[in-house]
Formats: C-alpha cells, structure tokens, sequence
C-alpha cells in the first residue's frame, strides 16, 4: 500500500502491504495440539444469532470469496463462549488448497483440512465499527469450522451455485435471506486462543474460536471454489487456490478446550 511505499518497506505482491510482522507475539494460523489444551471449565456456551436478512452480496476480492453482512445494528452476532462482550458478523470466508490434501489454515495435530471456514466478528459494544476493531486486542471474534470431503451440503450449495457469477477478482453479486448458522457443527465444542488476521495487515487483535468438528461438503462442492480466479477479467488466468497463510509459532500461548 502507498504507506508501504512512503516508508519504502518491501511490498509483498499477493497483499500489497509491507511484509514486516508486528510484534508477533500472538499471529495466526497454529497447530492446535490437542493434549497440550487446557480444559476452562469456566467457558460459557458460545450464543450465536444470526439474521438471514442481514446478508448483502458475495464478492471476490482476489484472496478468498466473501459473504457480507449489513452490521449497522445487533441483528446477526455471536457473544458468551469466551468473549465479554457482543461480537456483530461482518463477514465470512473460506481458505482452501488446490487438492483435498490441504488447504485449512489451522490444523490439529498436525492434521490439515481440505478448507476452512471463518465467520468473523467485531465487538461492537467498544468500538464503532469494524475497522476501528481491527486494530485493537479483543476487537475481533473469528469462529473457524473445518471442512473435510464427504456428504453434500446442502446450505452450502447456495454459496457454490452463485460462484460462477463471481469468477474474477473485484467481481460482486446480490446474495440474500442466507443463515450462516447452517456452516456450523452441531457439536458445540471448540478451543479457543488469542491470536491474529492471518492476511495483512495481521493485527494481533483476534479471539479464536476453533470448533472441533468438521462440517462435511461434498468433492464437487470443494471443486466449485477451485474455479474461482485470482486476478482480474481479461488478466491472465490464475486459480483461486491455496489462499492460507503457513502455520505461526505458537510463542508460549495457551489454547484452552470448552470440552474435557
Ligand atoms: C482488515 C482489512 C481487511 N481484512 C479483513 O477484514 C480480514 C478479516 C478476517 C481475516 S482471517 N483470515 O484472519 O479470518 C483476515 C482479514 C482491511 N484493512 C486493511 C488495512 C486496514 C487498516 C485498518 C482497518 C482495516 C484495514
Ligand atoms: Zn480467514
């Protein structure tokens, strides 16, 4: 970006902001081991509400393809689990490789997902947007859901069928009365850490919530996403694929578990 270029730091051409880390103290993704996670057992229940009609459009914006949501009022937010206040949904997306063997930004275990979905939040009882949260500790909330290959999803197939009309970067489509709800395990269990945006600028200013079980999409669902493009109409053709972020050191952090 044009400050990247003022301070003449080196611009990484797939974001476009300079490539220096802050801090990185708490970055994202990590390896979540599962018996290294501390059971708290003071972890309320995550509350999510979502309002279908808060939905506006899908867009790809040369990284990932997104859902937005109209987040002027507390209509579509999530809040208890281990947050203290009202996070309000502003978007959610999808992070994927070019073959089933990986393609999620989290792993556990070492275990990598064909993709991963994050449902992202800003908490809107201290700040007055989202972009003022962006910036700050415990501005942002991303629910992260992984998707392994197996049945058809139904609720996600109306994501997949509107794909097409979005192929190329900077492209948009209306996209209404969807329920994000329906991308979520029924299981409640997940961990939780303190951690970052895994694109630039990767401020530190995120609370994890990982749910421990996969949502299942079917092969030709996960194809749909891998036609999508990276770059422009008329640009040469480049594959929206393996849009994650390598794994981050975990740098003495504690992920605590809300299941034992
Ligand atoms: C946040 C950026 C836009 N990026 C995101 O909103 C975002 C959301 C979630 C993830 S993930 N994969 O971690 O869930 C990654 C990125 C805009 N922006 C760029 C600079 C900038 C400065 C201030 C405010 C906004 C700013
Ligand atoms: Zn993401």
């Amino acid at each position: 970006g044009d400050s990247a270029r003022l301070l003449c730091l080196p611009v990484h051409p797939l974001w476009q902001s300079p490539i220096t880390i802050p801090g990185g103290s708490r970055q994202s993704p990590i390896n979540i081991q599962w018996r290294d996670s501390v059971y708290d057992p003071h972890l309320k229940p995550l509350e999510i509400r979502y309002d279908p009609e808060t939905c506006l459009h899908m867009w790809n914006n040369g990284y990932c393809f997104l859902v937005e949501f109209e987040d002027s009022t507390d209509k579509s937010y999530i809040t208890g689990g281990p947050l203290e206040n009202n996070y309000r949904l502003k978007q959610f997306h999808f992070h994927w490789g070019a073959i089933n063997e990986w393609g999620s930004e989290h792993t556990v275990d070492c275990k990598v997902f064909p993709a991963e979905l994050h449902l992202v939040h800003w908490n809107s009882c201290k700040f007055a947007s989202f972009e003022e949260a962006v910036m700050e500790a415990n501005g942002l909330a991303v629910i992260g859901v992984f998707l392994k290959i197996g049945a058809h999803h139904s609720g996600l197939q109306n994501l997949v069928e509107v794909l097409p009309s979005i192929k190329h970067k900077d492209t948009l489509v209306e996209f209404d009365e969807f329920d994000p709800s329906c991308l979520l395990p029924s299981c409640p269990d997940y961990w939780t850490y303190s951690g970052s945006l895994t694109t630039p600028p990767l401020t530190e200013s995120v609370t994890w919530i990982i749910k421990k079980k996969p949502i299942e999409v079917d092969e030709d669902q996960l194809e749909m996403f891998r036609m999508l493009l990276f770059n422009s109409f008329g640009d040469e053709e480049q594959r929206m694929v393996d849009n994650f972020r390598p794994l981050q050191p975990l740098m003495g952090r504690t992920v605590r578990s809300s299941f034992s």
